[in-house]
């Protein structure tokens, strides 16, 4: 079966041309008189159809019942409408259908003995008659009519024309959908042909007598017709075509209930057979009302399964459901009316059916290549235009794609941007800080000369700073540690007001150090609160809840401070390609690495300085930021030192060569003790004692770290400023603060890096009291401080190596960063315990 096509259908009108049309079932109600037993029981007709539409219930007992009492359908009819009239209003113009190669359903739903055989007889036998009228009306068409039954009881199909009673199997088809197999199919000659028929088929139907019908249907019956057609003249030729179509006539079994149909034995299995079909009749038209949402059970039952096509597929559909007036059936009659509801809002989607020969088929196609071929070499205009719209339509789709495109890319470049324009603010701050125009704003307090809103209190843990209200002045509500007392004398207000701008630009980074000390254990937290005590002097109140720090963080700050000289580089390692993890020392909330090449790079140049920041060595290597310089940096500041002029000469260094040993523990010793002079990083210092252990081949770099340190101390001695690398500055209070700082930072690292178990280790070894307040703060102050002591040199620089995750690897990084000046001579290994002390130590 296809589309219409084909010489045959040129001879169709336009109407009967409907491809697919789509409709709502037709749904009548016909309402049967009072029987003779109900009228003997004097039972009231609570039912009555008011027009041709509506059905109302009229009981005036049952006043405020929630049930509606009027029902509306395509047509009502009272009891005493005949048949006729039922169906010539609806049904015939569906069966009729079949005619035109549509197929279409005819069947009655209701109770038992509400009249469903009694219509569907009338019905079928009116159809047939008008199917013949049809055919000898059309005699340029050649019709082939079959006649075909079944029923199924117990749900089990039964061939009403065939007196073997061996239950028919039900097959899936792709394309017609579930179909009775070896169903007998009879042409019908004539009339008599078909009432001879129907006669076999009520004998054959199951029969039974219940209290309510003496000839109640105990199955489904289906009757069908199918209907095969073509026009005469083009019977026998290639380009034949044949409509096909059927018409079922289905006779539905009543539901009943068992009290009412006093039904037992044999009928009372009937009754549940007929009910548990009817049910899923309910549900699935119940479904399709609601516009076939979800899965519908059509296979739940035989019935629904072969009326598949009739409920929404391919087929016009009409149902009359009957009523039995009397009182005593409301409850029935109400369920056949909800049935009917639903059933109205059912749609179907029709089409006509078409056979057509291979030949017709293969000349069909020709006659369609033909025409599509000729359109492509002789296109019309409006086929033209029709190209036009469709080059129109991809060009949109390609510019949408673009647009998206854009849209997309342009949001990745703000995401890139988003951090280089934070920096370049930072920056732009830092400058004017410089310039003693201190003028920061962040995003939770407004900030004004160094002032912060009520609101906030922002308070810095590591600063122990705190800054107030407005009315009070940096300078005034300054809170400082112990630690930072000796500050007092050199921060100026313009310092300071930079100092706390940096500060609140650290507080990101900062932010995951705090969360640490918040989430660690109590001990943690007890050194975190403790850090943040009243200034005596000051008695100004202060949040002293961390997570009141975490909440008040905005942004990190890559900027340093003048007189740090530790550039922020500690993810230097980017640079650094393929370099082994284990050398990167990033303090925690350093892992924006991208962030930091972009904003390093910006702020190296916004500063007009030849790489200042990432050559600085030996100063303290906490910034303003608190971040921890990397290996990577400290090797490159050695490499620019070694690299410039600073007085040592190549006598010098062969002269030292010449007794390298005594050399190197000599200038060891000097060098110890001026980084604790000039408050050297410790991370520097670490690194340095760890590289640098003996070879001649670093005699250069002891050489010159001892110069730089050297004159370090003769400038702090003199009250100057040390100078730093690229214009920076250094006194040696700036110095302290920092190595304080950096101190401080390396306290939270104390939780992080060593188990509870080393901990206790550590401060039994460096004389701390293990239930003392602020211990790891007491280790941190405690390492790198005893010069002299090189079992605590050792310690000191096995718990830094630890704590920023330097692993020394001798030699090989050296050698990995170049740091070989001389040609490597045969090195004479210190005794440096250092390496047991390691491994002891934790
Ligand atoms: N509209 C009507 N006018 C007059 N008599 C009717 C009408 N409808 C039904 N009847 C009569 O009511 C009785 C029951 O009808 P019928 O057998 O058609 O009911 P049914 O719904 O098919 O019952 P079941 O489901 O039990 O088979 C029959 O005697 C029938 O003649």
């Amino acid at each position: 079966m296809g589309a219409i096509a084909g010489e045959e259908l040129k001879k169709m009108d336009k109407t009967q041309v409907h491809v697919a049309r789509e409709e709502k079932i037709l749904v009548l109600v016909r309402l049967r008189p009072l029987n003779d037993k109900e009228i003997l029981a004097k039972e009231a007709a609570d039912w009555e159809c008011i027009n041709d539409t509506t059905v109302l219930y009229r009981n005036t007992l049952r006043e405020g019942s929630t049930f509606p009492s009027a029902y509306s359908f395509d047509r009502v009819y009272r009891g005493e409408s005949p048949t006729r009239q039922v169906y010539e209003d609806g049904p015939k113009e569906v069966a009729l259908s079949v005619v035109k190669g549509i197929n279409s359903s005819i069947f009655a739903y209701g109770q038992t003995s509400s009249g469903k055989t009694y219509t569907m007889t009338g019905i079928t036998e009116f159809a047939v008659a008008d199917i013949f009228d049809y055919i000898f009306k059309h005699e340029d068409r050649a019709f082939v009519v079959k006649f075909s039954a079944i029923e199924i009881y117990n749900e089990a199909i039964q061939d009403l024309l065939s007196p073997d009673s061996t239950p028919l199997r039900l097959r899936d088809d792709p394309e017609k959908g579930a179909v009775v197999e070896k169903t007998r199919e009879e042409v019908l000659r004539d009339w008599n042909h078909f009432k001879d028929l129907i006669s076999i088929c009520e004998a054959q139907r199951k029969i039974g007598e219940t209290s309510l019908n003496e000839r109640s249907s105990r199955s489904h019956q289906i009757i069908k017709l199918t209907v095969e057609s073509s026009a005469r003249e083009f019977l026998g030729k290639e380009n034949s075509t044949t409509l096909l179509a059927s018409v079922n006539f289905i006779d539905l079994a009543g539901s009943e209930r068992a009290s009412q149909a006093l039904s037992a034995g044999a009928r009372l299995k009937e009754g549940c057979h007929i009910n548990r079909s009817l049910l899923t009749l309910g549900t699935v038209i119940r479904k399709l009302s609601n516009g076939r949402q979800g899965h519908i059970n059509f296979r739940d039952s035989k019935l629904t399964r072969i009326l598949q096509p009739c409920l929404g597929g391919n087929a016009r559909t009409a149902i009359v459901c009957t009523l039995s007036p009397a009182r005593s059936h409301v409850e029935q009659t109400r369920n056949t009316l909800l049935f009917a509801c639903c059933a109205k809002e059912v749609t179907t989607k029709a089409q006509i059916n078409v056979v057509m020969s291979d030949k017709a088929l293969v000349k069909q196609l020709q006659r369609e290549l033909a025409r599509l071929e000729s359109e492509l070499r002789n296109p019309a205009p409006a086929t033209s235009s029709c190209d036009c719209g469709v080059a129109l339509r991809k060009k949109d789709l390609q510019i949408q794609k673009m647009e998206k495109q854009l849209a997309d890319m342009t949001k990745q470049r703000d995401l890139a941007q988003s951090p280089l324009e934070d920096f370049m603010k930072m920056v732009a701050h830092d400058e004017s800080s410089k310039a003693g125009t201190p003028h920061f704003r962040n995003r939770a307090n407004k900030w004004e000369d160094g002032s912060v809103s009520e609101t906030s209190g922002v308070v810095d843990p590591d600063r122990t700073s705190f800054i107030s209200d407005g009315t009070s002045t940096p300078q005034s509500t300054a809170f400082r540690s112990h630690s930072d007392e000796v500050m007092e004398e050199v921060l100026s207000p313009g310092d300071q007001s930079e100092e706390y701008c940096k500060e609140v630009q650290c507080i990101e980074m900062e932010e995951s150090l705090a969360s640490d000390v918040i989430n660690h254990d109590e001990e943690e937290r007890t050194e975190a609160e403790t850090h943040l005590e009243v200034n005596p002097e000051t008695g100004l109140a202060q949040n002293r809840n961390p997570s009141s720090v975490r909440s008040v963080r905005v942004r990190k700050s890559w900027s340093r401070g003048e007189g740090t000289s530790t550039p922020p580089d500690a993810l230097e390692t980017d640079y650094y390609p393929g370099r082994p993890e284990v050398h990167d020392v990033a303090l925690p909330g350093l892992e924006f690495g991208s962030v930091m090449k972009l904003m390093r790079s910006d702020s190296m140049s916004s500063r007009g300085s030849d790489s200042t920041e990432a050559h600085s060595v030996g100063t303290p290597m906490v910034g303003d930021d608190g971040g921890i310089t990397s290996i990577s940096s400290f090797v490159q500041g050695l490499k620019e030192m070694r690299n410039d002029d600073i007085g040592l000469d190549k006598e010098e260094v062969s002269g030292t060569m010449t007794n390298w040993s005594e050399e190197f523990e000599r200038k060891r010793e000097q060098i110890l003790e001026l980084w604790e002079t000039c408050n050297v990083s410790l991370v520097h210092r670490t690194y340095f004692f760890l590289l640098f252990k003996g070879d001649q081949a670093d005699s250069i770099y002891m050489g010159v770290e001892l110069r730089r340190l050297s004159f370090m101390k003769e400038s702090f001695s003199q009250g100057n400023q040390a100078f730093e690398r690229g214009g920076q500055t250094l006194t040696v209070a700036s110095s302290l603060k920092a190595l304080q700082r950096e101190r401080r930072m390396l306290s939270k690292l104390v939780g992080k890096r060593f188990s509870g178990e080393e901990r206790k280790r550590l401060y039994e070894k460096f004389g701390i009291d293990v239930n003392s307040k602020r211990r790891r703060l007491q280790l941190a102050n405690q390492l790198w401080s005893k010069p002299k002591d090189i079992i605590h040199v050792v310690d000191s620089a096995a718990v830094v190596a630890k704590l920023v995750r330097f692993v020394e690897q001798g030699r090989a990084m050296k050698e990995m960063f170049g740091l070989s000046f001389t040609p490597p001579l045969p090195t004479s290994r210190r005794s440096h315990s250092w390496r047991k002390s390691m491994a002891t130590l934790f």
